[in-house]
């Protein structure tokens, strides 16, 4: 932030506790951040319970405030004009590896201070002061489609909004092997972090879960931070008995027309959960609809269904945003689907992962170093196409047919495709 310096300062922080000195700078930062999503000025109960969740994940909190006094009626210059805040989680990479990655979530520059840098200021110290940790990779969901790609973020999932039709042509091909039951939505609380723990571990692109979706799966906290009685639930046991799935849904109420209920939360750990809670939601009397927002694109319902029209989809979207801070680190951390040998040359516009580099895998395993100078590459591309490719979510092909690839030795996009593919489709399941 080099050209704002001299009017601005930045502070990093942890969420306060109720009752302690720094309580009013967390609460300025928490409103700032709902000013710049246009959300609700947020209740007292809502900071206080935002607060505590960060402390769980042990967010680190940045506020960029402006010097001096505000002007008189203004915002007090003690609430931040840009907000950033960042976790670490872990991201499985495919065939259960798991890769702990930098998060950056609640991005917010206030309009009277937009474009002047203090977003680049702020995400290019954190990926170099992540890169500076050891971690090689960074991710995001974005707001907004045009943003982070010159950030060197590449999309890695995507996601779909879905309208099943529940009326009588709803049927699945499937046999139920286990049963489910309705519940308090209260046992998410403790249940919900045990079956999504399950659906991390065999799930690529899925992002270990803020403290935040067991109270929204659980009704605890709804939009508004208070308690959200709509919320229902169901579980889903498989034939041992144990709960291996649930979803967590409202009813839209009789004045929404078909009569819809809304998906909060669907974790299945298995595929059976997956497909029978499906038929369970399909099976509620007097619904005629069900919504959800987070659908994969890759659905297995689609395929389950008798009559896969019932599935109405629309904006599919970029969902997880990946961003490779250590090439050689993030490349030999994947399990790789084919044995081959590519020489990568990696394009940076801020350096982190520039550079040639020699994938080589082998069983599985793979070998990345240096490429000797004057070594020609297989493939040309930027941080952020491997950042897509690394989940194995679009074909390189196709990059290269967008003209995202430049291709040097013939078949390599296919062969890197081939490679990077991993077990099952990726799908994050956690906004954050
Ligand atoms: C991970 C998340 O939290 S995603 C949420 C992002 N936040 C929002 O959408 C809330 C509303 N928007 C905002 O608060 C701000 O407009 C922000 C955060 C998106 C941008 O902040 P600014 O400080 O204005 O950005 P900054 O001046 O640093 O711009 C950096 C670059 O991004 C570009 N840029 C910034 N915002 C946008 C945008 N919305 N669309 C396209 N390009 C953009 C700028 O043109 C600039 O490009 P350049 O450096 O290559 O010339």
């Amino acid at each position: 932030m080099a050209d704002t310096k001299a009017r601005y300062r930045v502070q990093q922080f942890r969420a306060a506790e109720r009752e302690t000195p720094d309580y009013g700078r967390s609460t300025a930062w928490v409103q700032a951040v709902g000013l710049g999503f246009h959300q609700q000025h947020r209740s007292d109960e809502y900071v206080e319970k935002a607060l505590s969740a960060y402390r769980v994940d042990n967010r680190e909190l940045t506020g960029v405030y402006v010097d001096g006094d505000a002007p008189a009626h203004a915002l007090a210059a003690t609430v931040p004009v840009a907000t950033y805040a960042t976790m670490r989680k872990p991201l499985n990479i495919g065939y259960g590896r798991q890769l702990d990655s930098r998060l950056v979530t609640s991005v917010t520059v206030r309009g009277t201070h937009r474009r002047q840098g203090l977003l680049r200021g702020l995400i290019t110290a954190d990926l170099a002061a992540a890169k500076d940790e050891g971690l090689a990779m960074a991710a995001l969901t974005a707001s907004e489609g045009s943003i982070y790609g010159r950030f060197g973020f590449g999309v890695a999932t995507t996601e779909r909004s879905i309208a099943v039709d529940t009326g009588p042509r709803f049927r699945l091909r499937w046999e139920a092997t286990g049963t489910v039951e309705a519940a308090d939505a209260s046992v998410l609380l403790d249940l919900a972090p045990l079956v999504f723990a399950r659906v991390h571990r065999h799930t690529p692109g899925s992002i270990g879960r803020q403290e935040y979706y067991r109270h929204l799966a659980s009704g605890a906290i709804g939009r508004d931070g208070l308690p959200d009685a709509t919320v229902r639930c169901a579980l889903h046991y498989d034939s041992a008995g144990t709960v291996d799935g649930y979803v967590a849904y409202r009813f839209k109420g009789w004045d929404t027309k078909p009569y819809t209920m809304e998906v909060v939360d669907l974790v299945a750990a298995t595929d059976a959960a997956y497909l029978e809670l499906w038929q369970y939601l399909g099976s509620i009397d007097l619904i005629e609809r069900v919504t959800w927002e987070e659908a994969p694109v890759e659905d297995p319902l689609t395929w389950a269904l008798q009559d896969p029209r019932c599935i109405e989809s629309s904006a599919v979207r970029d969902m997880l945003w990946l961003r490779i801070l250590d090439a050689p680190a993030a490349l030999a951390a994947r399990r790789y689907s084919a044995d081959s040998r590519l020489v990568l040359e990696i394009k940076d516009a801020l350096g982190f992962a520039s550079g040639v580099w020699v994938l080589e895998s082998d069983g599985g395993a793979a070998a990345v170093a240096g490429a000797p100078a004057g070594t020609e590459p297989d493939l040309t591309l930027d941080v952020a196409d491997l950042g897509s490719m690394y989940l194995g979510t679009v074909s390189p092909v196709t990059l290269s047919a967008a003209g995202r690839i430049r291709e040097h030795t013939q078949g390599a996009t296919f062969t890197a495709g081939r490679m990077f593919a991993v077990e099952r489709p990726a799908h994050c399941l956690t906004h954050f």
